[in-house]
């Protein structure tokens, strides 16, 4: 487990102040968009983080719910899985060119390797990381919304489908700009550690210092791609 030390918090204290971020900061970064293991936190820490840093929150699923008017479970049933992957990334080709969002992407949308493309030019992807037995006590309480895990009866299945799911997907979260261990986090520390990473997002060397005081892994190969920015007015304006 990582623990802090007091030079360590005393710092991430200091910055407290600045996690409300101002809009230029919003929209110098633009998206920020989320991604890992369903019951990651995606969505609960999507919404929270959105309205730190003064963005609008896009949940891949909510939007896909309420412009097909059907659930997730109905779509998977009507479409397919593939069906459902399919309009993930229409979605993802929509956004182009948007801005100061934060995104809650499915769990499965960066299994098209396309979209891990699409996905850089929106802005900073960030993985939840969090312990795959936590994954399953909090899918197993869920798993009615989770056509993935219809077929679960115990905690068990729910385990055994977590951990194929893994396996399939690892590679692809490992693809992300910075991996977020949440399991030792609170959702509080959550959102200032990720504040710390936007803040010096254009600063290669020191978001690395960042991330070895917070302890999470950052890809220096990734690059921010710079864009024009267009802000929508609302989601509607989609
Ligand atoms: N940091 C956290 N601490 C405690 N509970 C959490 C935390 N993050 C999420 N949860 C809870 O876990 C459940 C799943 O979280 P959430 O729906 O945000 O996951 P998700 O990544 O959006 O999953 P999905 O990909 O299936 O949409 C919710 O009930 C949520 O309240
Ligand atoms: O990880 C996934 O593949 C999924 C996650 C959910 O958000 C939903 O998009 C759906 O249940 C599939
Ligand atoms: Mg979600």
């Amino acid at each position: 487990m990582f623990i802090l030390g007091c030079k360590q918090a005393h710092m991430l204290e200091s910055f407290t102040e600045r996690t409300i971020m101002t809009k230029y900061w919003a929209k110098k970064f633009k998206n920020i968009i989320l991604t890992g293991m369903p019951g990651s936190g995606k969505t609960a820490f999507g919404k929270i983080y959105a309205h730190v840093s003064e963005r609008l929150f896009l949940d891949f699923d909510a939007f896909i719910e309420s412009t097909t008017k059907k659930s997730i479970t109905q779509l998977f049933e009507i479409e397919g899985e593939d069906g459902f992957r399919n309009l993930e990334e229409k979605i993802l080709h929509k956004l182009e060119r948007r801005h100061n969002f934060v995104i809650a992407m499915g769990g499965g949308t960066l299994l098209k390797p396309d979209n891990l493309n699409y996905a850089r030019r929106l802005g900073l992807i960030v993985t939840l990381k969090t312990p795959l037995e936590i994954i399953s006590k909090r899918i197993f309480e869920i798993k009615e919304t989770r056509p993935l895990f219809i077929n679960c009866k115990t905690i068990e299945d729910v385990q055994e489908k977590v951990n194929i799911l893994w396996d399939e997907r690892k590679d692809a979260y490992e693809q992300s700009d910075v991996v977020i261990e949440t399991a030792y986090n609170s959702i509080d520390t959550l959102k200032m550690h990720l504040s710390l990473i936007e803040r010096r997002a254009d600063n290669r060397e020191y978001m690395q210092e960042v991330y070895n005081i917070i302890n999470k892994k950052l890809k220096q190969s990734n690059r921010w791609v710079e864009k024009d920015e267009v802000i929508p007015e609302k989601i509607s304006d989609l």
